[in-house]
Parts: structure tokens; sequence; C-alpha cells
């Protein structure tokens, strides 16, 4: 089973707090993320990079869980951030984050977007077609301000995740295609602008990736395509962008390596290649969001009904489900349950842990040991810190969890519970 604490009664505890405390102060389903496991990830990621004396910026991907508290604690822990459209943006800005350590990523930019990222003085755009590129340089022009990018790149290789998360493969929505020679152009266009610095390059081949197979072979082929690039048109990048995409333990089945031991190995092979193509040292950047605050994260849930036919494994009911986590139903994806009160409980049976929204897929998890469970009892989902709230809905419109940060046994709730008053806020009544 995935670590977790646990007082001498059994109780599940988050940051230093028990699980169910938190239920009864919070109410459910509840977001808790346990602050000084984030912090403790980061600053594992931050070693490595000393150790290896190289220059860096570890910019997390913010995608992966985005509120002002969450924007506090990197801005205190001092890395970057990288944001994916105005609303992430704007959040940052509210939560008063240094403007010039944040990359704006997106496929499909606004124009309003880019004229916020310009007005804000971001500090890098990561610029990832061609229609963009148009867009910005004239932007630029317009404005006569200098701005730095960084071009995006698809490296052509597919990393061993679920095809929906998968990016780095040649036929993707994302960035220029090395292979058939867009990158190269877009450089072009790119170095021709007055306005525009190319700062560097990125790649991020997928996500939820255990192996390093797959960042190998991207790197190898970036780092060769810079030694063409200096040879064609004498272009040096100054940053160069690994992307994010480093898997985290959901069930038993996941055994990923550690991601400050897999960032050490993408560190040797980084050097090895520069080494070999005679490339100078540019400064490394890595964006990863899941495991950041990935295992950070339960959601604490009360179990409702249940539905038991003989011969088939039950349904257990709780009171949240797809629109907290649409992970399952989107991309299979699988977790783990506990008893939060009795985390090593005997296991009595295996259910079906379902959610309460109407959609026969809203199953959280499909197959759960589990003690017997009864109504009113508390249970844990693991590992939901990525892709859970940051991906909630209002469907069949139900509020959307409130979120709790746990640290040094003290809890803040930095998310409030959504009200059905919020629910209707935007409605405005029709008569014809
Ligand atoms: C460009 C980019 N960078 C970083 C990430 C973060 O990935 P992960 O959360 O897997 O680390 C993503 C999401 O896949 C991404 O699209
Ligand atoms: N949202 C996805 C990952 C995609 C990341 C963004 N490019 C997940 O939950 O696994």
């Amino acid at each position: 089973m995935n670590r977790v604490s646990v007082d001498s009664e059994d109780n599940l505890l988050i940051g230093g707090c028990k699980a169910i405390d938190l239920v009864e102060k919070y109410q459910t389903p509840l977001i808790t993320y346990d602050v000084g496991m984030i912090r403790k990830t980061i600053r594992s990621l931050k070693q490595v990079f000393d150790e290896a004396s190289l220059p860096y910026a570890i910019s997390y991907a913010s995608k992966a869980f985005a509120t002002i508290a969450m924007y506090q604690v990197i801005k205190e822990e001092r890395i970057h951030i990288d944001v994916v459209s105005g609303g992430e943006l704007y959040t940052a800005m509210e939560a008063n984050f240094p403007m010039e350590d944040v990359s704006f990523h997106g496929n499909n930019k606004s124009l309003e977007e880019l004229k916020m990222a310009l007005d804000l003085n971001v500090g890098e755009i990561v610029v990832d077609n061609f229609n963009e590129l148009a867009t910005l340089t004239q932007l630029a022009k317009e404005r006569q301000q200098k701005v730095s990018i960084i071009l995006r790149l698809t490296p052509g290789v597919s990393a061993h995740t679920h095809a929906y998360i998968q990016t780095g493969q040649s036929d993707s929505k994302f960035g220029f295609d090395i292979d058939s020679g867009q990158a190269l152009d877009a450089l072009k266009i790119a170095l021709a602008s007055e306005f525009l610095i190319v700062d560097g390059v990125h790649i991020h081949i997928g996500s939820q990736i255990f192996e390093e197979a797959g960042f190998e072979l991207a790197i190898k082929k970036l780092l060769k395509t810079l030694a063409n690039w200096r040879t064609l048109l004498n272009f040096t990048a100054k940053i160069i962008n690994l992307g994010g995409g480093f898997g985290i333990k959901y069930t038993d089945k996941d055994d990923p390596k550690d991601p400050a031991e897999l960032l050490k190995s993408l560190l040797d092979i980084v050097k090895v290649t520069l080494n070999q193509y005679d490339l100078p040292n540019a400064s490394i950047w890595i964006e990863p969001g899941r495991s950041i605050v990935g295992p950070a994260g339960y959601t604490l849930y009360t179990v409702g009904t249940q539905k038991r036919v003989a011969g088939l494994k039950p349904y257990v009911t709780v009171d949240g489900g797809m629109g907290d986590n649409i992970r399952p139903a989107l991309y299979q994806a699988e977790y783990t349950a506990v008893k939060a009160n009795n985390v090593n409980a005997a296991v009595a049976e295996e259910v079906r842990l379902a959610g309460k929204y109407c959609e026969s897929g809203d199953i959280l998890i499909e197959n759960q040991p589990m003690p017997l469970l009864r109504q009113g009892d508390v249970v844990a989902v693991l590992a939901t810190g990525a892709y859970g709230y940051s991906m909630a809905s209002n469907y069949n419109r139900n509020p959307r969890p409130a979120v709790v940060f746990v640290e040094n046994q003290r809890a803040k709730l930095v998310v409030k519970r959504e009200t059905y008053a919020d629910l209707i806020k935007l409605d405005l009544p029709y008569k014809n």
C-alpha cells in the first residue's frame, strides 16, 4: 500500500492531523494536502540540481493544482511556475507570485492572454505553433517590447503512458515538430524578429511516466537538434526545458522511481550528451506537476449508501466522485483508499468505491479491499493531489469541495466549499 502515517490508534494522519478530525471540522468531501510533503519533494529536486552543479529552474506545472495558497507555497520555496491560461496567470498574480519566474504555456493562447502576459512581463512565453509566433511577433513589434520566448518542440518520442497524456510524439497537438523541419523553420522566424529573444527550447513527452527510456531518447534528440542549429544558424540555447511527467505511485501496481532519483539520471544523460556534442552548459529547467502535489493530496469522503447483489462486487457509495476526481472516468486511473479511522483494518471484502454522480462510469475505485464499511464511515482516497481539484466540475450541480492545507499539525482552509448560491451566481433569468 502507499505509505501513510497513522497514530497509535490506527487513525490516518495528514500533516500530523487526524483525518477524522479534519472531517469533523470541515465536512466532506474534503480535499486535504500535507504541505510538508510538497515542500520536501521540491527540496529533494533542488538538492539534485545543486549536487549536479548545473544552473537550473524547477517550474511547478500549476495545472496540477492552482490556487492562491498553492502559488504562495511555491513562492516560499523559491521555484518557478508554469501557467497555461489567463486564469492561472491571474491567480498567480493575485498570489503576488514573481512574474519573472512564470512561464506561459498553451497551444491556443488568445490575443487577450498574450497581451496579459506581456503587460505582466512574464519571464518566458513558451511558443507552441506558427500562428502564435506570428501573433506574438506582431504584438511585440506594436508594443516595441522585447519578449523572451522558449520554443516548444515535439521530439517524436512516445512515452509509455496513457494515450490521452502522451505529448511527445510527432502526431500531437502540441509544439513544433522536429522531424519535419517545423522546429527549424520556427527558430528562423523567431530569430528574424527584432523583439523576440529566443532563450531556449522546451520538450514535454507526457505525464505519469515511470521509465527514463522515453526521456533519454527525447533529451538526445533535443541536444542533437541543438547541435545542428548551432551549425546551421549559430544558435545557442540558454535554457533547455525538459518538461515534467515524473510518475507517482497510486496503487501497488505502480513502482515509479523517486522523482529525485529520476532527475539525477536525466541530468547525467544531459551532461554526457552536452559533452558529446560539445554544447555549452545551459540552464536546465524541469516542469513537474503531478510529482510535486500528487502524493501530498488526500480526498476524504463519507460513506453513504451501499448496493449488494449476491455474486456481484458491492457498490459502496461516497459523497463525491467524478466531480472532484475525473481521472478514473477519463483515463481509467487507479487509486487506493483506506478507512480513515482504521487504516490497517483486516480486509473483509473487495468493493467498488462509487461516486454519487449520475453516471455509471462514476466509479472512483473498481476494486478496493476494505473492512466492512458502514454509513457515516470516512474513507480517504490517497494521492489525489494532482489533477483532482484542478479538473473538478459542478456536474449535476454538485458544489466543489473545500480544500484544506495541513502543516505542522495545523489545518488551514485554503479554498472554501462551494455553496448552492455559488452554483447559480452566474445564472440569469430568461423571459422571452
Ligand atoms: C508542458 C507541460 N509541462 C509540464 C506538465 C506537467 O506534467 P506532470 O504533472 O506529469 O509532471 C505538463 C502536463 O502534462 C505539460 O503539458
Ligand atoms: N490531467 C492529466 C495529465 C495531463 C497533464 C497536462 N498536460 C492527468 O490527470 O493525468
